[in-house]
């Protein structure tokens, strides 16, 4: 890319979460990430360099590691000229959603991220001009905190995603509770994984997003993508999974197609990455609590059935989702846990402030940042840095928590052999595939009294929320006396 001639008509919106807003090159396969602000919140130019280039040292040297090489973009800091990201900046106020607009582009310091277009690109070695689909899925925490400091019953036995939910829908952030439980996807079990596939489908929140040639067709919009759209997403999906049979158009048509695609989504969800190179870490052998949640449709029809909800088939050791639920593990403690250790870092910087640099707070996130979160230690010997260590593996617990999977997949022409590129076998295609991860920033130290207080927050709502159900009707929130749990079980 040559900065020095930047041209804003060369750019189109392409997204953006809370915290950065992303733009890509309409021709290339590269995407712009910039950070954004509340107005007036503006930091210093150079503050923003460090703070983009302690994202792309985190991913580097951190992500990486955990997650595989192959997998993880860290893509590089990239200085551009003012008047083009002003510009820029003008040109897609009016695409942005007025959900995010609290917040505005950084168009003061010129910095910003410069990476591969994941939504574009099949794997970063090629450029590619099939068409390419691209299923994007914020999976979210998916297991049950098992640390003995949990004081809630209730955290026991419903997963936190779950539980929020309700108080997402009740603040309106979302009009509806999803049926899709993260437990359910990372339980390796198949029909599980169809479940909560369907579900996010169903009910795409921020959870889910589609894209066909780079552009987004499904999820991610102010006015929410729901079962009611399936028919407009399977004429989209059709080519990639019957391309070359006349499948007609309609319900039956609809359901065939979604069916491909959770199929072929499972399949690439289980599949290895980074073959050649097995990771050098483990958090946790397998997930000690309870592996199933109680909120989830999926289990409660298995319990209303009698069928044991404890028994699955566990996720492959080398698929992404298994190395995401390790990172996410390093969350040893729980949040209740971990506060009275963040207290103690922090009695312990109101007193040595000078200190926060060497304790690598704000990073540098080097290799040796790296190495003390390989610290697995559990007994709490009343140091400091045992308290720093697990605020630390916290904070990189809590990015796993939040971050995205992105799944490219392109057809294979007929008789074409893939070369390196991994397929999956559809009933009637087979597609070429990649999987990455994305939005990999560091959590803020800062953050952890706000997911004290959120936490609480929660379970609190939820616990309420179901106390007032069970009173009045005697069954759990999620399900009214009349909801069929056996719908539910339909194959896909
Ligand atoms: O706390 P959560 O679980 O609601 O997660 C937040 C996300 O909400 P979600 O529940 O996924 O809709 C939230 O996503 P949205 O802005 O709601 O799309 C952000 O990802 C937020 O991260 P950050 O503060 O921008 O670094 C996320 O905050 P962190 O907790 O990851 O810091
Ligand atoms: N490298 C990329 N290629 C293609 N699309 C991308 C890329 N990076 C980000 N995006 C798109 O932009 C969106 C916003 O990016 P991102 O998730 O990094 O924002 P964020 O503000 O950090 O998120 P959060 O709300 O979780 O804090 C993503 O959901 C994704 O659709």
């Amino acid at each position: 890319m040559d900065e020095g001639k930047m041209d804003e008509n060369e750019w189109g919106y392409h997204g953006e979460g809370n915290k950065s807003l992303v733009v890509a090159h309409v021709q290339r396969c590269v995407v712009l990430r910039f950070l954004k602000f509340h107005p007036n919140r503006n930091k210093a130019s150079e503050e923003i360099f460090q703070h983009l280039q302690n994202i792309v040292d985190f991913s580097k040297n951190v992500m990486k590691e955990l997650f595989g090489e192959n997998c993880v973009h860290s893509g590089e800091v990239v200085q551009l000229p003012l008047d083009f990201v002003k510009q820029l900046c003008l040109k897609i106020q009016t695409e942005r959603p007025e959900s995010r607009c609290d917040k505005d582009l950084d168009t003061l310091s010129g910095y910003a991220m410069c990476l591969p277009n994941l939504t574009r690109l099949q794997t970063h070695h090629f450029v590619e001009h099939r068409p390419i689909l691209c299923v994007e899925i914020k999976p979210k925490c998916g297991f049950i905190p098992f640390s003995s400091d949990v004081t809630h019953e209730m955290k026991h036995k419903v997963c936190r995603y779950c539980m929020h939910q309700h108080l997402k829908v009740a603040t309106g952030k979302w009009k509806q509770i999803s049926k899709y439980c993260p437990l359910d996807l990372y339980s390796g079990n198949k029909q599980r994984m169809h479940f909560a596939l369907k579900s996010l489908l169903q009910e795409a929140q921020n959870n889910l997003k589609i894209f066909k040639n780079g552009e987004l067709i499904y999820g991610g919009k102010e006015v929410q993508d729901s079962v009611a759209n399936w028919s407009e997403l399977a004429h989209h999906l059709k080519p990639f999974f019957f391309p070359s049979n006349g499948l007609a158009s309609g319900p039956h048509c609809t359901r065939a197609v979604i069916r491909e695609l959770v199929h072929v989504l499972t399949q690439v969800l289980l599949s290895g990455t980074d073959k050649s190179r097995p990771s050098s870490w483990r958090a946790v052998p397998s997930p000690p609590g309870p592996q199933t949640c109680e909120a989830s449709p999926f289990s409660r029809q298995l319990s209303c059935q009698g069928i044991n909800t404890a028994e699955q088939s566990g996720l492959p050791k080398d698929c992404l989702l298994y190395k995401t639920l390790q990172v996410q593990m390093l969350d040893m403690l729980d949040i209740e846990g971990l506060y009275p250790l963040y207290s103690r870092v922090e009695r312990y910087l109101q007193e040595f402030p000078e200190q926060r640099k060497t304790l690598q707070i704000d990073g540098p996130y080097n290799e040796a940042f790296y190495q003390k979160l390989l610290d697995g230690s559990t007994e709490d010997d009343g140091t400091l840095a045992y308290a720093l260590t697990k605020v630390q593996q916290y904070r990189v617990a809590m990015t796993a928590k939040d971050c995205s999977i992105m799944i490219a997949l392109s057809p294979c022409l007929q008789d074409e052999s893939p070369g390196q590129k991994p397929v999956v076998p559809s009933s009637k295609s087979r597609l070429t595939f990649s999987v990455s991860v994305l939005d990999l920033d560091l959590k803020p130290y800062e953050s952890i009294p706000h997911q004290y207080t959120l936490d609480g927050k929660i379970v609190n709502y939820y616990s309420k929320a179901v106390h007032a159900k069970d009173a009045a009707t005697a069954t759990p929130p999620r399900f009214k006396g009349n909801e069929n749990c056996t719908l539910l079980l339909h194959k896909v």
